[in-house]
């Protein structure tokens, strides 16, 4: 397939300029032409291999980048692994609600890490988990610090694992600030995407984020130190999405002071290439000893946090499952694997990368993944052909593969799923703590966790205990435990189906669950 065909494609897409850079980018088209299972139409650009579970408008060509990616793409969250390789430990800017120095072993939050790697280190911890977690498909350098603060370390970091296990895709994230000066560094290290954390394109509103920031040699502060930080990292992105570098926008959202200006963030990056754009909450407690932490600035509610990603979704693609990772993450989005890693243990294991029994188990996972899809759209099937302006919103507890897989009183967290006659939408995660300690569930838990799932009609589990089944009626969120270990797509149409028809019979009346926008004391849970 050549240039021309991929043209043909993308004339549809309307962030049109950088798409081309991205589909005509010569590394995309010799992936496609490798791609031996596709049969992707020239004309159409339209894939017949694999799963196409969320690929929506996606040109062919971007989306085979994308598809194997957890953070890039929803559905493959729920198969494909990640991990992090903390060998970037220095800053050059300082945000208000950072502090590298606050690490806890327990805790799950970005700029946190256990212990710091040399790239020789990191080299070995990412053979070593890619042998154990054969789905871990991308490898990204975020921190503790800032990869760009850290280039010899990132790069060399970077061109070791390239050398040892060439079919890992590479990632790195960066405030921005020295992004236009390592653009053509990036593209020869064959980074596959590039994470910008951006949450101004105002210096005013800068000034309240970002205490300083080191430029060539030189401390800035204030409303100038915003500017160059802003000018930077609009260049940046506007470079990389030119050189066909996939590009994500972090933002964090700081109820009263970027919480509204971040939708003009998000016009400005869409107008300069970004793919997918990411609002995540600010994570804020005292403890962790950081400016806003010690000022009281609070994160923002769940349904503050939806109701922004709603409102800037549109042309930009809006990623709504991150965990907010620790900068030494490993494994699924949903489960944290790195004390397996540690330093010592990575030395004692025998480590052999062994491509081919890894591309055996992803064609496995691919497999399942088909069925999954399958499955789903079967079911949906039944269910488009009513008439029903019907939308609920349901809980699912899972620990992974797309299934139901998880019990009640384990889920640390419940994925949400807008049910409608379209199907079912991934729209969100909701974190909670746990309801079962030592095996008993916790009363106090209970209400918490019905008062974060209150918006939901159902919560889907695989198993769940008569106290909290009883709890969760009367609450009138209705628990089902009949789709134990099935597929969450097929399982929750089904039920909706099943509901549509009762409501439609008159045996129940359909009331739309609503949240007032703010609960006194509401957070998003940081853990
Ligand atoms: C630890 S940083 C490392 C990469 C890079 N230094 C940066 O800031 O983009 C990874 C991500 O975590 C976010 N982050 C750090 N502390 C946070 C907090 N307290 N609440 C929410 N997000 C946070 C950053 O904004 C960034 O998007
Ligand atoms: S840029 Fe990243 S590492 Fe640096 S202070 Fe901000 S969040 Fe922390
Ligand atoms: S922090 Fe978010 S974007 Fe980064 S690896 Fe975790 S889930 Fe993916």
């Amino acid at each position: 397939m050549g240039v021309d065909a991929c043209r043909g494609v993308i004339s549809v897409v309307e962030r049109g300029k950088y798409i081309k850079a991205a589909v005509n980018s010569g590394k995309i088209m010799q992936s496609i032409t490798e791609h031996k299972g596709c049969r992707a139409s020239a004309k159409t650009g339209r894939a017949s291999c694999g799963s196409q579970a969320g690929r929506g408008d996606l040109p062919v060509e971007i989306w085979e980048r994308v598809k194997n990616h957890p953070c890039y793409s929803e559905d493959a969250h729920h198969h494909y692994a990640r991990m992090h390789v903390a060998v970037a430990p220095a800053c050059n800017i300082q945000c208000n609600y950072c502090n590298r120095k606050y690490d806890c072993a327990n805790e799950s939050r970005p700029g946190v890490v256990s212990e710091k790697l040399t790239p020789e280190q990191a080299v070995r911890k990412v053979i070593a988990v890619a042998t154990t977690i054969p789905q871990m498909t991308v490898l990204g350098i975020a921190g503790p610090g800032d990869a760009l603060a850290n280039p010899a370390k990132t790069f060399k970091t970077l061109a070791l694992v390239t050398e040892a296990a060439p079919d890992i895709k590479l990632c790195l994230s960066t405030n921005g600030l020295a992004l236009p000066d390592y653009v053509d560094t990036i593209v020869r290290a064959k980074v596959d995407h590039v994470t910008i954390t951006i949450n101004m394109v105002d210096p005013e509103i800068g000034a309240k984020i970002y205490p300083w920031i080191f430029f060539n040699h030189k401390r800035y502060t204030g409303i100038e130190a915003a500017r160059i930080l802003t000018n930077r990292q609009l260049q940046g992105l506007e470079m990389l999405s030119e050189r066909g570098i996939l590009c994500k926008i972090n933002s964090v959202m700081i109820p009263n002071i970027n919480d509204d200006h971040l939708v003009e963030v998000n016009k400005a990056v869409t107008s300069r290439g970004a793919f997918l754009h990411n609002i995540m909450p600010l994570i804020s407690v005292p403890e962790h000893g950081t400016a806003f932490g010690l000022n009281g600035q609070r994160g923002p509610t769940a349904q503050e946090l939806k109701t922004l990603q709603d409102a800037c979704e549109g042309k930009i693609n809006m990623m709504r499952h991150c965990r907010q990772c620790r900068a030494d993450a490993v494994g699924l989005l949903g489960e944290d694997r790195s004390a397996e890693f540690t330093n010592d243990q990575v030395m004692k294991m025998d480590v052999h990368y062994d491509l081919e029994m890894r591309k055996a188990y992803q064609k496995r996972v691919e497999n399942e993944r088909v069925s999954k899809v399958a499955a789903g759209q079967k079911e949906l099937a039944g269910v488009s052909g009513e008439m029903s302006a019907i939308t609920v919103l349901v809980a699912v507890a899972t620990k992974g593969s797309g299934l139901i897989n998880e019990h009640f009183g384990h889920a640390k967290e419940f994925q949400l799923y807008e049910l409608s006659t379209s199907g079912a939408k991934f729209v969100g995660l909701r974190r909670v703590e746990g309801y079962c300690q030592a095996g008993y569930g916790e009363e106090d838990r209970l209400s918490v966790i019905m008062r974060d799932i209150r918006d939901c009609h159902a919560v889907f589990v695989a198993k769940i205990g008569g106290c909290p089944k009883s709890g969760l009626i009367k609450a009138g969120i209705e628990p089902v435990d009949q789709f134990a270990y099935e597929y969450i797509e097929k399982s929750t149409i089904a039920w909706f189906r099943a509901y549509v028809g009762k409501v439609k019979r008159g045996e129940i009346q359909h009331v739309q669950r609503g949240v007032p926008p703010r609960w006194p004391g509401d957070r998003i849970s940081a853990a």
